[in-house]
């Protein structure tokens, strides 16, 4: 039976805390494997601490990897369930000393966003000091409103307090990590302005506003892409722009920083590296939407090199539901 507390002390509206152990994890996961969902009490106590975790984090985290540990740096995951438990069977599951980090989009797309999402919000409470999530384009209101995932929570959950309070979190998700003081770990890219500095990133008050908007740090974090040519140009996704090698050199340079790993785009192989070995996008959603061929992949990092090991991997089988299978008509 579920290890809970009752908590009358924090907001938390129904005052259950849910004392998260590597056992409460692998029944979730047996659970949601067999395709039941979390009893919705439950549910709001998890999002709730992990929400209580998140606020208390800086906008950019930084994680050292001491010797004997190692971090997995994962991309868009897009609520690929089975292709993300199928990397922990073959990398190892979440501990003290094997670190994570998931680099936005986890939700969205793919129909298991929200075990996804509870999965992810169960380790960061249980490991909160070696589990690590960076928001994505996807943890925002009207990606999920398009793209999948209100739906799928209305769909699961039967309540509208649901999505509500996983938009709340996504609110309060940090938007870069810097790894080992060398490589800064972020959802789409890098800046309109050559003047950003991890400094900037580091005080940037992400509670301002809740939503990445069109403009502004938060917005380009999430939304901009790589692009071969010298200097910037327009974005083909209508928000924020495309940055070349120039770019992404002075930026390194400027902060003192081996690289930039970033997400946001499909890669055919699972990951690439890019801007002359500076830039590294890696996508962790194999045959992404069902369709794509891609690859999935996954970065390494460990002591004593700390030079990045790249691992892809193939899309496993699922359950016989579509990607987008809770997305609101309109969007066909
Ligand atoms: O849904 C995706 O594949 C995606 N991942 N990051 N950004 C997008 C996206 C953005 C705008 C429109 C369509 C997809
Ligand atoms: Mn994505
Ligand atoms: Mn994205
Ligand atoms: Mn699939």
């Amino acid at each position: 039976e579920l290890d809970i507390s009752f908590d009358t002390t924090s907001k938390n509206k129904n005052n259950i805390r849910v004392n998260v152990t590597e056992e409460f994890v692998a029944d979730m996961i047996a659970r949601f494997k067999a395709g039941k969902l979390l009893d919705r009490k439950y549910l709001y106590a998890l999002v709730l601490q992990a929400l209580q975790v998140f606020e208390a984090e800086p906008t950019m985290v930084e994680v050292n990897v001491p010797e004997g540990s190692v971090i997995t740096v994962c991309g868009d995951t897009h609520g690929q369930f089975f292709d993300l438990l199928n990397i922990f069977e073959t990398n190892g599951y979440p501990s003290p000393t094997h670190m994570y980090l998931f680099n936005g989009d986890f939700v969205d797309r793919g129909s298991w966003s929200s075990e996804i999402a509870l999965l992810l919000y169960a380790y960061k409470i249980l490991y909160p000091s070696t589990f690590f999530i960076n928001r994505g384009n996807h943890e925002s209101d009207d990606m999920n409103k398009m793209y999948g995932f209100e739906g799928e929570c209305k769909h699961k959950y039967k309540s509208d307090k649901v999505f509500g309070l996983f938009s709340e979190s996504f609110s309060a998700l940090p938007l870069a990590t810097l790894v080992h003081e060398q490589y800064l770990v972020l959802h789409g890219g890098l800046f309109s302005s050559d003047d950003v500095t991890l400094a900037d990133i580091r005080k940037y008050n992400r509670f301002a506003q809740k939503q990445p908007g069109n403009s502004g740090l938060m917005m380009e974090m999430l939304w901009t892409d790589p692009q071969p040519a010298a200097g910037r140009s327009a974005s083909k996704r209508g928000v924020g722009l495309q940055f070349g090698p120039d770019v992404t050199a002075r930026f390194c340079e400027a902060n003192g920083l081996k690289a930039i790993i970033r997400s946001h785009e499909v890669r055919m192989g699972g990951y690439e590296e890019e801007h002359n070995g500076k830039l590294i996008t890696v996508f962790s959603a194999p045959n992404y939407c069902d369709s794509q061929g891609n690859k999935g992949a996954y970065i390494n990092v460990r002591a004593p090199d700390y030079k990045l090991e790249f691992n892809t991997f193939n899309a496993v089988p699922h359950p016989d539901i579509k990607p987008m299978a809770y997305a609101s008509r309109l969007m066909y």
